[in-house]
């Protein structure tokens, strides 16, 4: 489904954040991305969600070069994408049930049938009840979940997380870690990135692990 193909990244300034990197990853594998802080793990989540497009390689999805889409081509592709961000991106002028229903607006999905969906994902990530919420008086674990909900609502094919569980309690960030898993297991492929390997140690799932910008074992 994703194939990195001797692919660099240089950003502005000439820092080299990924230097030909090279792996494949099936359609409805689970997979982790480990390293420490800058290693280049949100980079290469930037790369397979077109956000960001790489300095040298390929970046394959779904077996289209990403590098050779235009911006529509792009952003159809991306409907097929849920992607948990690192900062959040929560909009705090809007309630629990408005949040997640943004992305479908954005696909032009309104009316009833919207909102059945995003109540559906809401009580999916364990949010039910919390619908009229002000995302400010959810816990940071709450918020996450509110983060899930929204990149899961469209049903993409591929869930891509940025250290979902950074600064969450161990046993919180174990439960995240849980949810994830239940995506997988009804089909979806999932990426998650983190710097903390011991949460991905249970799971016997492949993990990539990245240090200054390379592979390493
Ligand atoms: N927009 C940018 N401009 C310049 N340098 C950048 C940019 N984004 C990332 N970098 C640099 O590229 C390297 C890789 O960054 P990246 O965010 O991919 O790492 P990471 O492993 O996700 O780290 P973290 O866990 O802290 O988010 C870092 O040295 C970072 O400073």
């Amino acid at each position: 489904m994703i194939r990195f193909e001797q692919v660099s990244k240089a950003y502005p300034g000439g820092h080299h954040a990924l230097k030909n990197l090279s792996f494949n990853i099936g359609k409805g594998e689970m997979i982790f991305i480990a390293g420490h802080s800058g290693a280049g793990k949100s980079t290469v989540l930037k790369l397979i969600s077109g956000i960001i497009k790489p300095s040298g390689g390929r970046v394959w999805l779904n077996k289209q070069d990403l590098g050779t889409l235009n911006d529509n081509q792009l952003g159809f592709l991306r409907q097929h994408i849920g992607i948990v961000f690192q900062d959040h991106k929560i909009l705090f002028d809007r309630n629990v049930l408005q949040n997640v229903l943004l992305p479908l607006r954005i696909i032009g999905y309104n009316g009833r049938q919207a909102e059945h969906r995003a109540r559906a994902a809401i009580e999916k990530v364990g949010l039910g009840g919390r619908e009229l919420a002000d995302p400010v008086t959810l816990s940071g674990g709450e918020q996450q979940r509110l983060c899930i909900a929204r990149a899961v609502v469209h049903q993409p094919s591929l869930l891509i997380a940025d250290e979902p569980s950074a600064n969450l309690d161990r046993a919180y960030a174990l439960d995240i870690m849980e949810l994830f898993k239940t995506f997988h297991e009804a089909g979806t492929t999932v990426m998650v990135a983190a710097h903390d390997e011991s949460l991905m140690a249970d799971y016997g799932h492949r993990i990539i692990r990245l240090q200054q910008g390379s592979l390493y074992a």
